[in-house]
């Protein structure tokens, strides 16, 4: 279940999302989708295509009176800068043989991707290379939202490093916040005020320094990256497994949110700086009460134990490499002539790990979508929903 596919080029026509199979009877709303959708496209040091695109998506099939149909659902979002694209992306006859573009940006798909694919115009590679991608996937992302909302489980992040100015992660935040993160209330609190936050950051001191170093990277023709953690609450004991390399619910994690352009970096709960620690301060302790079950006092593993989902909170940190496109050129090659040039120059963002964080909670969303379907059947909701329960039922007996 929630497999799926995106098609679509930067400046195509729209992009296209397809579900595969998706449980009967949910309910979705679109405009769940669209604020997911905006979420994406918001952040400081977004470039001036954010101002084109406005997205919404278009649920062509899968659907009936709102609910699922466990029939393929394919979704379509309208790239708006089509119309000034026309003449250089036709997917049928074009009119001119447009200019190629021969100068490979270090860092973006275009000169590894061209001498693959054997094309001497970049823009065969760059076109579907793009973030612009990751629309789709956040498409597909908040339908999984949905799905796992039925369950109580809830998807969040925030950004919390921008070039090297650095804030407080969540486990950080824990031990000083003076308001309690494992209500539900004040989780979804924390969270939500972030989508106002010009960087989905929690610390207003520091996001204005991080603006200013976006500024002043952007001013010199550069780029920053960073870091933004995904935090994953309500999430039951069980997912993944241990038996085999690729079951491992790390595994299937860390695959998909790789996969997000420009992503560079993933850490799970402790990650490396647990690495320079002793066991006995990295370990989680196990304690149990008859009210609540068993329980910890920390949560060092991220959620993740012996590649099955612990019942804590998943803790997954992911750095973003800085954005290839240069206002201030860097070196390369012409692919013709063979000749020293300045990398091409598009328009381009200077920061976009607001945007990217959206993209991994998409992902993530995914991820857990599939697992809980590939632990609890799919056929239909209410039957995934009786089959949950009488989990939750046996880990209550236990
Ligand atoms: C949300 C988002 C927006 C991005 N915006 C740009 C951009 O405006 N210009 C650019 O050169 N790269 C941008 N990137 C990064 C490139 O898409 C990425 O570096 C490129 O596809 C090469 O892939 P890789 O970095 O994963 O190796 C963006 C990435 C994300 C996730
Ligand atoms: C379009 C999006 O991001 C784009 C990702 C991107 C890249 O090279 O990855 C390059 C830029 O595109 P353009 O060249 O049209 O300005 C970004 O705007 C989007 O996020 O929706």
């Amino acid at each position: 279940m929630f497999e799926y596919l995106t098609a679509g080029e930067s400046h195509g026509p729209r992009l296209t999302a397809v579900i595969k199979s998706l449980p009967s009877g949910l309910e979705i709303e679109v405009d769940k989708i669209n604020k997911e959708l905006a979420r994406r496209q918001h952040g400081y040091g977004r470039g001036q295509r954010m101002e084109i695109e406005s997205d919404q998506v278009l649920i062509n099939s899968g659907l009936r009176n709102k609910k699922t149909l466990a029939s393929p659902l394919s979704m379509t979002i309208e790239n708006r800068d089509w119309k000034n694209w026309k003449k250089i992306m036709e997917p049928l006859q074009l009119e001119t043989e447009p200019q190629k573009l021969t100068n490979p940006r270090p860092g973006h798909a275009d000169l590894a991707g061209a001498l693959k694919y054997n094309q001497k115009d970049l823009r065969n590679i760059l076109e579907r290379a793009s973030a612009r991608e990751t629309a789709a996937r956040t498409a597909v992302g908040a339908i999984a939202k949905q799905f796992l909302a039925e369950f109580g489980i809830v998807v969040a992040s925030h950004v919390i490093q921008i070039g090297n100015l650095k804030s407080e992660s969540w486990s950080q935040l824990k031990q000083s916040a003076n308001f309690d993160l494992d209500s539900k209330v004040e989780f979804e609190n924390y969270f939500a005020q972030l989508d106002q936050s010009p960087l989905r950051c929690a610390n207003s001191e520091q996001t204005k320094a991080m603006q200013k170093l976006i500024d002043s990277w952007q001013a010199k023709g550069d780029s920053v990256g960073g870091v933004f953690e995904i935090i994953v609450r309500g999430l039951p004991v069980g997912l993944g497994s241990h038996v085999h390399w690729d079951l491992k619910l790390e595994s299937k994690l860390a695959a998909q949110l790789m996969a997000i352009q420009a992503i560079k970096g993933l850490e799970i709960g402790a990650g490396f700086e647990g690495a320079s620690q002793p066991g006995s301060l990295v370990h989680d302790q196990i304690y149990y009460q008859p009210k609540t079950g068993f329980y910890r006092g920390s949560n060092q593993a991220g959620g993740i134990e012996g590649g099955i989902s612990n019942g804590q909170n998943l803790l997954i940190k992911l750095a973003m490499k800085p954005i290839p496109t240069l206002a201030q050129a860097l070196a390369s090659v012409d692919m013709i002539s063979k000749k020293a040039v300045s990398a091409a120059k598009e328009r381009s963002d200077a920061c976009a790990v607001p945007a990217a964080s959206i993209v991994g909670e998409a992902v993530t969303a995914i991820v857990l979508a599939q697992l809980m379907t590939a632990k609890f059947g799919g056929d239909s909701l209410s039957e995934i929903k009786r089959n949950y329960q009488a989990y939750l039922k046996q880990l209550s007996e236990f």
